[in-house]
């Protein structure tokens, strides 16, 4: 049976799981965006099969609505869901990075015909809009589902089979739960990024080379910090509570810390990195099944002649063996993706250098 899908909000995200909703065979995808130039792109590359300037006539025809929009505004567009008059059920989700409020304001909804599973793709990036998603963004992520007081197992896994081509992993949990978790690995991190930017400016008022100095480990521990603050503004805001009370143990921990390198506790001070070690390395990495697990990475390429080329002979050229590679997207004019896999660990991370070193645009799958 032929499903209608709207998708609000084009970008990263939306543009992400547009990408791939429309793979499906007997989806029509409606798409919505504020910016006129998202979805002209998106309707050029086929990601979206028609558009909409009226939320309530789009949703009328919808069967899933997936509000992708920053989450005040996503909030919003819930709120709007009480008053339309539908002729037919809706299944709403979301893909908000904080959900107490926007699972509050689901709740709150007396609407018969609407259900709400809320959605966190585990997966993004620091660049925003549109010209950033990428249809393999979600390939082995968590995507968490947080459903509604008035959902059924049933949506849940409509919702499931619906991104089934993310190749994403859904995992169950509470508004509360998802909201904890996500602010330890994911918010207040941001947070501690932020600072460690001011610091390193406030620095280089008096060190004019620190920006050189900026090497490896500074640059990997902020990537983040680069990320949209309009976005960051929002969700620090959305998870508010718990960020203030997790800077509160913060402050302590670091107090704890201090007082190691006063007091010259050198055996402490080992015992701490060693225990932050041990936990960071154990950290799954990705998942080994039954077929060999090779490590993969994404390089954004451009249509034009000898790109595929020029990227392998980079590689080559630093003995790095290829086990295998593919092309994920090349359509004409706009940018594709390689997919180029490795035996080792090492020979990943050494890829991403070297290409990285030569302005390609390099993702790593972990
Ligand atoms: N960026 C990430 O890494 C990431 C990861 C997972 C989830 N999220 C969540 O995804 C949501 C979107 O974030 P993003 O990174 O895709 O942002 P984005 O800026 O890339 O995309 C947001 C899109 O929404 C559109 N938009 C804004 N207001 C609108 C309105 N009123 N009506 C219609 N369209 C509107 C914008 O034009 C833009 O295309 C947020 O709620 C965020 O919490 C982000
Ligand atoms: O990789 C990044 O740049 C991200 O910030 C992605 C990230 C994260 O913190 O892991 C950011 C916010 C999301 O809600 C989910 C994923």
């Amino acid at each position: 049976m032929k499903q209608t899908v709207l998708i609000v909000g084009l970008g990263l995200i939306g543009g992400s799981l547009a990408m791939n909703v429309s793979k499906k065979e007997n989806v029509h995808v409606i798409g919505i965006d504020q910016d006129p130039e998202t979805i002209s792109m998106a309707r050029k590359q086929g990601v979206i099969h028609s558009t909409s300037h009226d939320f309530s006539d789009a949703v009328k025809q919808a069967d899933v609505c997936v509000l992708a929009t920053p989450i005040s505004i996503t909030i919003q567009y819930l709120k709007q869901l009480e008053s339309i008059e539908l002729s037919k059920s809706l299944l709403v989700t979301d893909v908000s990075s904080v959900k107490n409020n926007v699972l509050e304001a689901a709740n709150n909804l007396s609407h018969s015909k609407v259900s709400f599973v809320g959605g966190h793709p585990m997966a993004g990036s620091h660049k925003q809009g549109y010209t950033a998603a990428k249809p393999h963004l979600f390939e082995n992520a968590i995507y968490v589902l947080t459903p509604s007081l008035h959902a059924s197992v049933h949506e849940a896994e409509r919702l499931k089979d619906l991104f089934s081509e993310t190749e994403a992993r859904f995992l169950t949990f509470s508004t509360k739960e998802h909201d904890e978790m996500t602010a330890v690995i994911s918010h207040f991190p941001h947070l501690i990024a932020s600072s460690l930017v001011h610091q390193a400016k406030q620095w280089q008022e008096t060190h004019p080379y620190i920006e050189q100095l900026a090497a490896g480990g500074f640059k990997d521990i902020t990537r983040i910090a680069s990320s949209n603050p309009k976005l960051w503004q929002d969700i620090f805001f959305q998870n508010r509570n718990l960020l203030i009370s997790m800077l509160d143990d913060w402050m302590k921990e670091m107090g704890k810390v201090k007082d190691f390198l006063q007091n010259e506790e050198s055996e402490r001070t080992y015992k701490y990195l060693l225990d932050a070690k041990h936990y960071r390395d154990g950290l799954p990495v990705r998942d080994r099944g039954a077929i060999p697990a090779f490590y993969d990475i994404y390089v954004d390429i451009h249509d034009q002649p000898g790109a595929i080329y020029h990227v392998i002979g980079l590689l080559a050229d630093e003995e790095i063996s290829i086990k295998n590679i593919q092309i994920l997207e090349i359509r004409e004019g706009i940018t594709g993706v390689l997919r180029i896999s490795f035996a080792e660990s090492d020979e990943q991370w050494k890829s991403k250098k070297v290409l990285e070193a030569h302005q390609y645009e390099v993702m790593v799958q972990q």
